[in-house]
């Protein structure tokens, strides 16, 4: 017997202000992003997230993700006293070993972000796949770039096409209301994750379009 097939699931990264948090869950994304990385326009303290996630509303409720860049065990234990965290997203150059040294220590699931220009860069999945519960592939930063992601950046989605991925997985980079349907069908995610792309300024996240990409890729399935 076959039922309909899994809607795609969505991650809005960068909440940072209580229309962003509202228009997400009222759109039904399945996950919030808190950046919790001074140098990003999006950064929050961990006591803004935890703010911004004990809103009430009339949406579903999303699952709130962490994202952290080379973090210490000491700043992800400070984030996780004020911030209600069901994942973290390590988009630094963390080892497969630091990974899971993180996910024992906390006790909480581990998302790796990986860059992907070539398909040698495939070829890491194996080596984290232990050590993780989920991959997010991502770009490359561009040259220069100040930050690790976030970068409005994307990368050859053919690269993934017959691609086995061992884990759950998000795609990320680049991604629009515009582009979401392309990059799902192109690749086959099975989630999609995106920040730049739902901003109407760097660091200023905009209801419209986060409804509008939630819609977009809700609209595809697996
Ligand atoms: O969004 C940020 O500021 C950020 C900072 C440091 C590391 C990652 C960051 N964002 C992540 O980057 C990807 C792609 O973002 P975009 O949609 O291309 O802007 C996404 O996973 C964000 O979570």
């Amino acid at each position: 017997m076959s039922g309909p097939l899994p809607k795609v699931q969505v991650k809005i990264c960068g909440i940072n202000d209580a229309a962003a948090y509202d228009a997400a869950c009222h759109a039904g994304a399945d996950w919030v992003g808190f950046v919790f990385y001074p140098p990003s326009p999006r950064a929050v303290t961990p006591e803004e997230a935890g703010e911004l996630a004990a809103r009430g509303g009339t949406g579903r409720r999303p699952l709130c993700v962490g994202l952290l860049v080379d973090a210490s065990d000491a700043e992800i234990g400070e984030v996780l006293k004020s911030a209600p965290l069901s994942l973290l997203q390590l988009h630094g150059m963390e080892s497969p070993e630091r990974c899971a040294a993180i996910r024992a220590r906390f006790g909480l699931p581990v998302m790796k972000a990986l860059g992907i220009a070539t398909p040698e860069d495939l070829g890491l999945l194996e080596a984290y796949a232990p050590a993780v519960d989920r991959f997010l592939l991502d770009a490359k930063p561009p040259r220069g770039a100040a930050l690790p992601g976030g970068n409005a950046a994307s990368f050859d989605w053919s690269l993934l096409a017959g691609h086995p991925i061992p884990r759950p997985w998000m795609l990320a980079g680049g991604l629009t209301p515009a582009n979401v349907a392309s990059a799902i069908r192109a690749t086959g995610a099975p989630a999609v994750d995106v920040s730049s792309g739902v901003e109407r300024m760097r660091g200023v996240k905009d209801p419209v379009l986060i409804a509008a990409f939630v819609a977009a890729a809700h609209a595809e399935q697996e």
